[in-house]
């Protein structure tokens, strides 16, 4: 099907099982970490984040994101260790957000909602041949989620907030070059980690979801930024894209390890 899904009151997540009924499976994210209830797993070791050779290619709005692409190449940027069997592979980053700074994360911590939340999207190039290969199987993702909220402008990221206004409808590309997603990354690395999903259809239970504890900082106006993006494409009428995330979802049993004591 087309993308007949979306973040509207008809089309939202309340109604994605119709189309998708993982939807009510037992693995699926974002989730709501009860930090008095995380176990801390004294055998995670370590995350490392090997980003040094990034080719990034584009950014694009997809009609329901904004995210920015990477080249699939052997030696590419990868991460490793922490909850990983494997080394993970950069696919794309993209944010989801609110229409204001005190909502817009998917994960929430004990309640709290964050003004947008970055999710670095990985897939386990040593097990499998391709993404679409790795997107649906068990151990086939690794998506690092980090928290945005407002403060002090965030050098690094003017490089993507200044390219949003090429990529505004839907459907549009814009080059860009060169960009280290290592910058979009919280000083503390110390981070959750949980058994998940894909928060947007098909929401595929095939996500290892590491999740830091400290939010990075952005100005409220590289947030406006983010709304100036559009949902529609050139000739629709003007949605803006916004509220694009979905609400936490049932733990069923499953714990949250946190890397830290
Ligand atoms: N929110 S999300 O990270 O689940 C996600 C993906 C996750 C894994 C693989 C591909 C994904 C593509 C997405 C595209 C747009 C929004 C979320 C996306
Ligand atoms: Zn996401």
């Amino acid at each position: 099907a087309s993308h007949c899904w979306g973040y509207g009151e008809d089309d939202g997540p309340s109604s994605w099982h119709k189309g998708y009924p993982i939807a009510q499976g037992n693995r699926q994210s974002p989730v709501n970490i009860i930090t008095a209830e995380t176990m801390y797993d004294s055998s995670l070791s370590p995350l490392i984040v090997s980003y040094e050779n990034y080719s990034s290619i584009s950014i694009s709005n997809n009609g329901c994101s904004v995210a920015v692409e990477y080249a699939d190449a052997e030696q590419g940027p990868v991460i490793e260790g922490g909850p990983l069997g494997d080394a993970y592979r950069l696919k794309q980053f993209h944010f989801h957000w609110g229409h204001k700074d005190c909502q817009g994360s998917e994960h929430t911590v004990d309640g709290r909602t964050y003004a947008s939340e970055l999710h670095l999207v990985h897939w386990n190039a040593s097990k499998y041949q391709t993404f679409r290969e790795a997107v649906a199987a068990p151990d086939g993702l690794a998506v690092l989620g980090v928290f945005l909220e407002t403060g002090k402008e965030h050098q690094g990221l003017t490089k993507i907030t200044d390219a949003l206004s090429m990529v505004k409808f839907k459907g549009s590309t814009a080059d860009l070059k060169d960009f280290n997603p290592k910058c979009l990354l919280p000083r503390n690395l110390n981070y959750w980690t949980y058994p998940g999903s894909l928060t947007t259809p098909p929401l595929h239970e095939s996500v290892t979801w590491i999740v830091f504890e400290e939010p990075i900082e952005v100005s409220k106006r590289q947030m406006e930024q983010f709304r100036m993006l559009l949902f529609s494409e050139e000739k629709e009428d003007e949605k803006f894209m916004e509220n694009n995330f979905r609400p936490p979802q049932p733990l069923n049993g499953r714990k949250v390890c946190a890397s830290y004591n």
